[in-house]
């Protein structure tokens, strides 16, 4: 059973915040310039090998179309390059040129590996081609237009390379199988109605939206060059890799390597001046360091805040765990209350939406802050920050996230206070190695517990208990060791939406000092208790 509480509900309505630069492509073509055209004949031949669609009605990749344009085609043309900046004189030939040896790889949603790749002058080919097919040719590109458009270019693009893995999909879905996962396993999220459906071979498709390595979406036709810097220098010769999400997930990072690196420029951290970065300290569960995610004043107002709180639902008291906050549990020690208003919290909220790819803050899929105290030996022993299918339980909410349903999707945790090396208070890992191990040096848990009793480290916990267990388990797995400032991220669910069983954690007991920490939870789509939340059929 999770950490239960999702915190007092402050209200019903939806309360979208904006915290991207909302980079809608704008562009209005006043003036056909010289430039304009010069572009356009340059380009009018290069396009006919893109979005073929053949008798048998699937798409070939290479194949001549019909070499006939309308003038719908020659505006979407036009529109595309006028929106990559080129009329405006930004991009001149030299630069449409050296797109050719831009190459872009597409991955599925928190794949490391790619399923295809492409060079950015093909697929800005076949985005006009697209484009026109879909009736989308326009000066002002909408977001849902291109990721409608970019969707069915990446289809005709790499469509045979990637597609679902899931049971009901074949390789004959190709990209369009894995975008739309189908009604009973899209969550309907906050702009669901906003898509733009592709319609192909009779049927209508959701289209995917796309982000870059350090989670960005792309807006704008615009962005697949301004996300080329964000790469640079072209690691393995791919300039761009794009990451394919499907309709009614989120973002999933998707590192190769332990230890591996992924800069998020487009996040304000901490300390302004420091870059914030992700550092990945587990694969499976997908765990990471947040470097620089928040700063130690903002941790001790939030600290203080907690200790002012008088009400009653928002105190710190003993913890609870289960959706409605009622069951006081054995295996949670600790103290734990809310803070839903203040500043610091709504600012680390809405940073944590940032850092985790979300283009727009939206309250009803966050708890509100959870603040936790952990006094000498108390400890929250291993569980999934999921609540699961627990329908029943609670009567209405779906919880089922691999379908329709909404659950905990990702969690932050921050850390206040510090306790040395053998003082506790580590969130371990329990399904996971110490990152720094060989694998022949791993300690197996009755061992763990034998070393443990030897150095006396536990003596204050009683023999045999779960916290001794535990104490030992989180000096043999993986444990993050707590700092004022530091902050985790992890995943409760795959990328499909599917819990993520390998999440499991704990929250070490205390073997000096006094602990505080925070939880910043993130549902993938609307939480339990608000009115736009999932109801089990
Ligand atoms: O205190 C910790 O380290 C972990 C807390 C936790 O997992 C939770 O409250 O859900
Ligand atoms: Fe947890």
């Amino acid at each position: 059973m999770p950490s239960g509480q999702d915190g007092p509900i402050k209200g019903t309505s939806k309360l979208w915040v904006s915290l991207s630069t909302v980079k809608k492509t704008l562009f209005v073509f006043a003036c056909p310039c010289l430039l304009a055209w010069y572009f356009h004949s340059l380009y009018s031949n290069a396009s006919e090998n893109a979005l073929n669609r053949s008798t048998d009605n699937k798409f070939r990749i290479g194949e001549s179309a019909s070499p006939a344009r309308s003038s719908a085609s020659d505006l979407c043309r036009r529109s595309i390059i006028q929106s990559l900046g080129i009329e405006a004189g930004e991009f001149g030939e030299k630069e449409m040129e050296s797109f050719e040896n831009v190459s872009i790889a597409l991955h599925l949603n928190g794949e490391s590996k790619h399923c295809g790749e492409t060079s950015l002058i093909k697929l800005i080919e076949t985005l006009y081609q697209a484009a026109n097919e879909m009736d989308q040719c326009s000066f002002i590109f909408d977001k849902y237009v291109v990721e409608a458009v970019l969707s069915r270019a990446f289809q005709n693009l790499v469509g045979q390379t990637c597609y679902s893995s899931e049971k009901d999909r074949t390789e004959e879905d190709g990209l369009y199988g894995f975008c739309d996962m189908g009604t009973n396993k899209t969550p309907i999220l906050a702009d669901h109605d906003e898509l733009v459906s592709i319609a192909y071979g009779g049927v209508k498709y959701l289209p995917c939206h796309f982000h870059t390595r350090q989670g960005r979406r792309i807006q704008g036709v615009q962005d697949l060059v301004s996300g080329l810097t964000d790469e640079a220098p072209c690691p393995d010769a791919l300039c761009l890799h794009l990451y394919a999400v499907q309709a009614g997930r989120h973002f999933v990072f998707a590192p190769g390597a332990v230890g591996e690196i992924i800069e998020l420029p487009h996040v304000m951290g901490g300390n302004p001046e420091q870059p914030v970065y992700l550092r990945t300290l587990s694969l499976s569960p997908r765990v990471f360091d947040i470097v620089n995610f928040f700063r130690l004043e903002e941790s001790q107002d939030l600290v203080a805040r907690v200790l002012k709180e008088e009400r009653e639902l928002w105190r710190l008291k003993r913890s609870t765990t289960g959706p409605d906050s009622s069951n006081v549990n054995k295996r949670r020690t600790s103290e734990s209350g809310f803070d839903t208003s203040s500043e610091s919290a709504l600012k680390l909220k809405m940073r944590g939406f940032q850092a985790l790819g979300f283009d727009d803050y939206i309250e009803t899929y966050a708890d509100g802050l959870q603040m936790l105290r952990y006094n000498l030996t108390t400890a929250y022993n291993a569980h999934h920050d999921f609540y699961g299918d627990i329908s029943a339980v609670t009567g209405h909410h779906n919880f089922n996230s691999a379908g329709v349903g909404a659950d905990r999707f990702a969690t932050i945790l921050l850390y206040m206070t510090e306790h040395g090396e053998r003082g506790g208070g580590e969130t371990v890992f329990t399904e996971a190695w110490p990152t720094e191990l060989a694998p022949g040096k791993r300690v197996e848990l009755p061992d763990a517990i034998e070393s443990l009793r030897a150095s006396g480290d536990a003596s204050m916990l009683k023999t045999g208990s779960w916290e001794e267990t535990l104490v030992a388990k989180c000096r043999s797995r993986l444990a993050v060791q707590p700092h004022p400032g530091r902050a985790v991220l992890f995943y409760s669910q795959l990328p499909n939406g599917k819990p993520d069983y390998t999440s499991l954690h704990g929250g070490c007991p205390v073997l000096a000092g006094q602990k505080y920490a925070a939880n910043l939870w993130v549902w993938n789509s609307h939480r339990h208790g608000y009115s736009e939340a999932p109801i089990h059929p």
